[in-house]
């Protein structure tokens, strides 16, 4: 078997994820660009092109001002902040949001304010959201009339169980 640092690098093999530090060019229409905080970091920061309050439980659609062209064959998430998250419970409502390489509209994040009793102000400027960067594939579905067997065959939702140290025990 050949190990990943033995394969890095040949033109031959394709390594699925790439390593984070491949760049691609995005070209960009925005009066701020999404920044990266710190070197190796998979998602640019989207900040806030308008002001809003999100009330208890309420959502509400937040314009960033960017709008991107991607290169065919890759697409960009828009996914929460954990920081805002966890402190705020504030998430991003239809995370990760998928914008595709054709879109050229203004990338838009749908916040939702979790917290049941307060209310977050987003000021312009404000960090809201990450995009994150990837290639993706396109499926070629091809019609069977029997999908080949697996080890996990059809058991899904919760079949192994909860807890690490009772694995298939339906908790
Ligand atoms: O969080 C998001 C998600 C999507 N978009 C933009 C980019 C994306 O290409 C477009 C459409 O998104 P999506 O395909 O998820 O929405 P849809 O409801 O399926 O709409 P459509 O019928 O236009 O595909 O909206 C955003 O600005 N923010």
């Amino acid at each position: 078997m050949l190990l990943f640092d033995q394969t890095f690098g040949r033109p031959d093999v394709l390594h699925y994820p790439r390593d984070v530090s491949d760049s691609v060019e995005v070209l960009i229409s925005s009066e701020s660009v999404p920044a990266y905080a710190h070197p190796g970091d998979a998602g640019a920061d989207l900040t806030a092109a308008e002001s809003v309050e999100l009330q208890p439980g309420e959502r509400s659609t937040v314009g960033t001002g960017v709008s991107i062209a991607l290169p065919d064959g890759y697409v960009a998430f828009v996914v929460p902040r954990s920081g805002l998250a966890s402190k705020h419970g504030i998430t991003v409502v239809n995370s990760p949001g998928t914008v595709d390489a054709g879109y050229r509209g203004e990338i838009r994040v749908t916040l939702l304010n979790t917290d049941s009793s307060v209310a977050y102000s987003v000021a312009v400027g404000d960090r809201i959201a990450q995009l994150v960067v990837m290639p993706v594939s396109r499926a070629r579905f091809i019609p069977v009339q029997k999908l080949p067997g697996s080890d996990r065959g059809d058991k899904g939702f919760g079949s192994t169980g909860y807890s690490a140290t009772k694995s298939g025990d339906i908790a």
